[in-house]
């Protein structure tokens, strides 16, 4: 046992901390991650008894809705989208809680009512003047919204008299430079500290059980490098299709929607080196080391597909293709799928590539990362008795089976020496009787207690898109390969694979 360093590891992770009095202020609460996501996760967290007493959730729309409607849109939402079951006396004590204001971003009287009602709540000591603002809005309004709180003062924690912080959602920013003009925007009206970029990705348990698996035992890490691993494969597969999202998803594509964020997320866990401490400023120093040694490869035409699905078929049911979608315009370029094969130039991991590729509409959903390693060098065994054995692999899988599988040659029964691949399955539904909270509940909470530990900050955002926009640029003005709805993606991505003589693990 050693003396605890403040510095390294801040606080007691152990006990779960009740947030100090507040308001959640949530702008686009009539939208779908609102509905289904937000609002359910504050259910979660109260049906956890893990909220203050004294919590207000304060939804901003463009309705001409009474505090009572806002609390019926939310009943129906919890009830619809918790993960915790229904209970209705955890609702009543919530129920009282909810406050509405109607207006659009660019009306300035709504926006003083809002802060005039915060002032009413701090001043009848019902939130002690402390406030999230979560952006659950059309990234394209973060500035608007940004400059209203400047204006009111509401986002200014000296007048206020508690704490004002603010949730803003992803993809933040289009490219660098738009990411850059925000950073500096948001870091104009709130303080650094008190801006949290949200990518539910690092809420959900089993992307933080990365850092546990491979840094909380002794087997995983000697052989987490080129000297033994071939390659890796990072997959977020998606049944569905775009939804009602038509807006923004063709105004930003696979690329920019997920692997921008979440995609390049997963790949800064798996590579990165260990942290000094379990603090923010640790393992983000960590995860940026590696996003800015991210290269990607000369041959681009090569080794970078971009798809856009065609109707098709999934779980048996018949789906439209994208350019048939609601709201679609008429020969849109914009990608549902994309695959690329990236490198990291550092010494752990120079010559491994990690192949990262996601879509929509491909046959179902999945998210994994495979750890592939290199073959044994030398078999003591007859060819023919090998035949079926591929590479080891470690897989962790994020969802939706969560857990974590190895695959590994066997001896076959029997009396001849025959090996085949066999997996060893880690289910967390199996090993564990504690419930995984929704990856919002754990970040809602994070934020309401101030802990920063699984928010990226703004050079990883920007190392991200210093990525991303190359590849936007090689993209620019090509059209997607087409896919069947319901198929792996375009054959182009495989053919990227088999020129390297490897082949898409079967997620
Ligand atoms: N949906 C998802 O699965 C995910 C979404 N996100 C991010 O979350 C954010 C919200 O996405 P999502 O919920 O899908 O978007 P939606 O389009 O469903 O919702 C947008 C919300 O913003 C409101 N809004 C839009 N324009 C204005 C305006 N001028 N004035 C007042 N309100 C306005 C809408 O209100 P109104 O009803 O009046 O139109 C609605 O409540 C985005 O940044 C997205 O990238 C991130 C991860 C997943
Ligand atoms: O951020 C986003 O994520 C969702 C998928 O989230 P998951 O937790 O269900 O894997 C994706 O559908 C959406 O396009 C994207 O904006």
């Amino acid at each position: 046992m050693t003396v605890p360093n403040p510095l390294r590891d801040p606080q007691d992770r152990r006990l779960p901390r009740i947030p100090e009095p507040c308001a959640l202020v949530i702008f686009g609460v009539t939208g779908d991650l609102a509905r289904k996501k937000l609002i359910p996760a504050v259910y979660d967290l109260a049906n956890r008894g893990l909220l203050p007493a004294a919590f207000v959730i304060l939804g901003f729309a463009r309705r001409d809705w009474g505090d009572g409607d806002f609390e019926d849109l939310a009943r129906e939402a919890a009830k619809k989208h918790a993960r915790t079951p229904w209970r209705e006396e955890v609702w009543t004590r919530l129920a009282g809680n909810f406050k509405f204001v109607g207006g659009s971003f660019d009306d300035n009287d709504a926006f003083d009512t809002l802060t005039s009602t915060l002032d009413d709540l701090r001043a009848s000591h019902a939130i002690q003047g402390n406030a999230a603002f979560y952006f659950s809005i059309p990234p394209g309004a973060f500035p608007l919204v940004l400059k209203q709180l400047e204006r009111t003062g509401a986002a200014d924690n000296t007048v206020s008299g508690g704490w004002r912080r603010v949730v803003v959602e992803k993809p933040f920013g289009n490219d660098l430079d738009s990411a850059r003009e925000l950073d500096d925007l948001v870091d104009d009206v709130f303080t650094g500290e008190d801006v949290y970029r949200i990518d539910h990705y690092l809420g959900k348990e089993t992307v933080q059980n990365i850092l546990a698996l491979r840094f909380a035992n002794a087997m995983f890490e000697p052989v987490w490098n080129s000297n033994y691993v071939d390659s890796v494969q990072i997959t977020m597969a998606e049944d569905v299709g775009i939804g009602s999202r038509a807006g923004f998803y063709d105004t930003a594509g696979a690329a920019r929607d997920v692997l921008q964020n979440h995609l390049l997320q997963l790949l800064a866990l798996t590579a990165m080196e260990e942290p000094v401490g379990y603090s923010p400023d640790e393992i983000r120093t960590e995860k940026l080391k590696v996003l800015r040694a991210i290269t990607l490869p000369g041959d681009l035409e090569n080794n970078a597909v971009r798809g856009q699905y065609a109707e098709g078929w999934v779980a048996g049911e018949k789906v439209d293709g994208y350019l048939s979608e609601e709201n679609i315009p008429a020969g849109s370029t914009t990608e549902t799928y994309a695959a690329v094969k990236l490198g990291i130039q550092n010494r752990r991991w120079a010559g491994v590539p990690f192949y990262v590729r996601t879509g929509k509409r491909l046959p179902r959903r999945v998210t994994e990362i495979a750890v592939m390693f290199k073959k044994a060098p030398h078999l003591p065994f007859h060819a023919y008795d090998t035949e079926t054995l591929g590479h080891n692999q470690l897989v962790i899988r994020v969802q939706p089976d969560e857990g974590v599988t190895v695959k590994f040659g066997s001896k076959v029964p029997g009396t001849g020496m025959e090996l085949r691949d066999i997996s060893m399955d880690f289910l967390y539904g199996e090993a564990f009787t504690e419930s995984s909270p929704e990856a919002y509940e754990r970040l809602i909470r994070d934020v309401l207690i101030g802990d920063k530990t699984l928010f990226p900050d703004a050079a990883e955002v920007e190392a991200s898109w210093a990525v991303i926009d190359p590849l936007e640029a090689f993209w620019a003005g090509r059209k997607p390969h087409p896919y069947a709805a319901g198929s792996w993606g375009p054959a182009a991505a495989d053919e990227m694979l088999s020129r390297d003589g490897r082949t898409w693990r079967r997620a």
